[in-house]
């Protein structure tokens, strides 16, 4: 593993005092969940033997109503002593995930934990139960089984925090940073409801039945995994459920409506082309759900969302559920609107500033877009520890070229053919490749398993961006890292950092000399692995090879692990931009230096014109004093050699990137106030500006049907 330096501690956010804030009687919870804790916790606890009788196979458990107070305080008390912490390792090699259950390996993650805590529990002698263990809630027999079925015997705080406002009807809003469990908040609770809670009479049944549950969603994508869950534990209770989204047959979709549906999963234009055609009716509708629905009206669904919604014949006979990691205010407004005045609602990051996963290591590189695909193979190779990876861009363009640049890489975007986006997502899931380059099709809410890195190749445009995207990551009690490239001379990450509450690890480009060193040790270790009886039949060649070299015997062994790690040739990246052999240089000047025409012209009083030319990524330091360009490393001595001729003006490779002034396109690219604070170190070379591929995006806000600009 190379050793990456690391110039901020990735630490103090996640260890400061925690707010948290409940008010049972004005029906608001927000609480910090501290995850990581909460699921520690959670493991522990599993030891407790629940013991579950038969007799107790009645649909619901009716004690845990009671218990219920009491669960909710036990929790409080619990978040009020923790820390959130998402300080994580170093990123190791570990072995290509084959895919299986995250869950699972969760589990297998937190057993460890257990052992190690065995005997300090044996001594407390004091047996805990978890309040949040399934068996505390009212979740009839088949729906616990079909939860133990897939690793799942304790709810999640925001599972745990709406189950009985939703079972016992109330509207609600629900927020949880991501990953946190927020599709089975509603799916669990409403599917108690409908077979054994207070929508069971009025539920119509039968063939031809309408539905009693319509779930929208933003993506095609999104819809499918809900509608998977809804199979899996509707299916369990005997409930079926169909999926409707565009780019899909209307026919299957229209046979399967007309024999009867219990719950409708879909995106918003093809079920108000559905409800359109008279093939769906939700007059009896019990349910609605609104998944990311800040997501469905950016993406200019706003209408289609209220012709739908508008669809029930009396809506305080409905139930609205709205859950999503981000609120922004505006969504606050249309909760207002769609949700009863009396709703309730739990949020489980509410206050705090760290809205982004806490169990996920937030980093940022600075690059330019032309060394990103030479760059990102490196992030992967230091940071995926050999899981998924999904890379973000901005335009269905940029995926496209980038996916095709990078070896065993898969794009997904929406101009891809449904049929296409559906075959290279089940690709992904099940480990036939490992990296997804995706526009914000794939931001929201998907869930796959084993996804350790996430890159983002530049800043999003806004703060739920950053946050979702990263979000594909440190999934259920598990760890991630989301690495952002950035041009440290125009994107102005601090608003991102201040409104996410995510303090971004500063970390240089990995150097290729590193990744090479780590190479040589596995080149090593696959040598010694290596049978004696080969010595014989080399050892002649072995023998001339060292006596004509002029070389020691471990130089000549050095260069033979070269070899055999494919690395023949060590290039150095640029610290400013990334870019592959070229170097980052300081220009200091005993003048203030204001505008990058001035470094120019200091540059042409000792430089022939066409070494000027060649000088690239131009940016001015924070201070006034200096500015930092890449030059090609090849000529580097011939810059530095010039710096003779020039009175009052110095030349030196940088170390450590100082902080720039962040260029604002804004005001016709005048420089604004100093960029982030970070510091860079590391050796390297850098490349060309252009870094935002923005200029190729569509722009707009996305038609009715979503997805235009990704
Ligand atoms: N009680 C639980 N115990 C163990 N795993 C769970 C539990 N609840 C959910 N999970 C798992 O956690 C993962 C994340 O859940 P989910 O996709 O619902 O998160 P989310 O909060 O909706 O995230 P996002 O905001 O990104 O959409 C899933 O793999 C899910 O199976």
């Amino acid at each position: 593993m190379p050793s990456l330096a690391v110039s901020e501690p990735h630490s103090s956010q996640h260890k400061k005092e925690k707010k948290m804030k409940i008010d049972l009687n004005a029906e608001t919870i927000e609480l910090d969940d501290s995850f990581d804790k909460k699921i520690k916790k959670e493991k522990k606890l599993k030891k407790l033997k629940v013991s579950e009788s038969d007799s107790e196979d009645s649909t619901v458990n009716e004690k845990s109503k009671k218990k219920d107070k009491k669960r909710k305080v036990s929790e409080i008390d619990e978040e009020e002593t923790s820390e959130t912490s998402s300080e994580l390792v170093e990123p190791m090699n570990l072995k290509a995930g084959s895919g299986g259950d995250s869950v699972k390996k969760k589990r297998m993650k937190l057993a460890e934990v257990e052992d190690e805590d065995e005997d300090e529990d044996r001594s407390d002698g004091v047996e805990e139960e978890d309040p949040n263990a399934v068996l505390n809630f009212r979740i009839s027999a088949p729906l616990r089984e079909a939860l133990k079925a897939k690793g799942i015997e304790s709810l999640f705080p925001i599972q745990a925090m709406t189950f009985d406002s939703v079972l016992d009807g109330s509207d609600l809003v629900g927020r949880a940073r991501t990953g946190q469990g927020k599709t089975l908040a509603f799916v669990l609770p409403i599917l108690e409801s409908l077979t054994n809670g207070h929508t069971k009479i009025a539920r119509k049944t039968g063939y031809g039945r309408v539905p009693s549950v319509l779930v929208l969603l933003p993506t095609r994508e999104l819809a499918t995994q809900v509608f998977a869950e809804f199979e899996v534990y509707g299916g369990a209770l005997g409930l079926t459920s169909c999926c409707l989204y565009g780019g899909a047959p209307y026919q299957t979709q229209q046979i399967k409506l007309k024999r009867g549906v219990d719950i409708v999963i879909g995106t918003p234009g093809r079920i108000k082309d559905h409800i359109e055609r008279g093939n769906i009716d939700f007059s009896s509708l019990k349910f609605r759900v609104l998944d990311e629905a800040d997501e469905m009206l950016r993406m200019g669904f706003v209408e289609d969302v209220e012709l739908i919604l508008g669809k029930v014949e009396d809506a305080s006979k409905v139930q609205t559920l709205l859950f999503s990691a981000t609120l922004p205010d505006w969504v606050k407004h249309i909760a207002a609107r769609f949700l009863k005045p009396h709703k309730k609602t739990v949020d489980l990051v509410g206050n705090e500033k760290m809205k982004a996963s806490t169990n996920v290591r937030h980093i940022i590189i600075p690059c330019s877009s032309t060394a990103r695909s030479q760059l990102i193979p490196d992030i992967i190779r230091c940071y995926s520890s050999g899981g998924r990876t999904i890379i973000f861009t901005e335009t269905k363009d940029s995926a496209s070229q980038l996916s095709g640049l990078l070896p065993g890489a898969r794009a997904l975007h929406g101009d891809i053919q449904q049929a296409q986006r559906e075959v290279t997502l089940s690709g992904f899931r099940s480990g036939k490749f490992m990296t997804l380059v995706a526009t914000n099709v794939a931001a929201r809410g998907l869930d796959i398993n084993d996804v350790q890195l996430i890159i983002q190749c530049e800043p999003p445009r806004d703060v739920e961006a950053y946050i979702h995207r990263s979000g594909r990551t440190g999934r259920a009690g598990n760890t991630g890292v989301a690495v952002m490239l950035y041009d440290p001379r125009r994107s102005n990450i601090s608003r991102i950092e201040r409104e996410s509450g995510v303090k971004f690890e500063h970390i240089s480009a990995p150097q290729p000399a590193d990744i090479a060193k780590a190479a040589g040790s596995a080149a090593a270790e696959s040598i010694t692995q290596v049978s004696d009886g080969v010595i014989p039949i080399f050892k002649s060649a072995a023998q001339e090879l060292l006596n004509t070299s002029g070389l020691a015997p471990v130089e000549l062994l050095a260069k033979a692990l070269a070899k055999t790690a494919g690395y023949t040739e060590i290039k150095s990246r640029s610290l400013l931009s990334s870019m592959e052999n070229y170097v980052t240089v300081l220009l200091e000047s005993e003048r203030p230096i204001y505008t990058l025409s001035f470094v120019y012209g200091v540059l042409r009083r000792f430089l022939p014109e066409e070494k000027v030319e060649a000088v690239t990524s131009l940016g001015l330091t924070a201070d006034g004093k200096g500015a930092v360009f890449d030059v090609p490393s090849e000529d580097l001595d011939k810059y530095l050699a010039g710096q003779e001729n020039a009175a009052g003006v110095s030349l030196e490779v940088v170390k450590e990137l100082p902080r720039l002034q962040v260029r604002d396109p804004s005001r016709g690219g005048r420089f604004g106030g100093g960029g982030h604070g970070g510091r860079f170190s590391g050796g390297g070379r850098g490349g060309r500006g252009g870094f935002s591929d923005r200029r190729n995006s569509s722009g707009g806000r996305g038609g009715r049907r979503g997805n235009s600009k990704w």
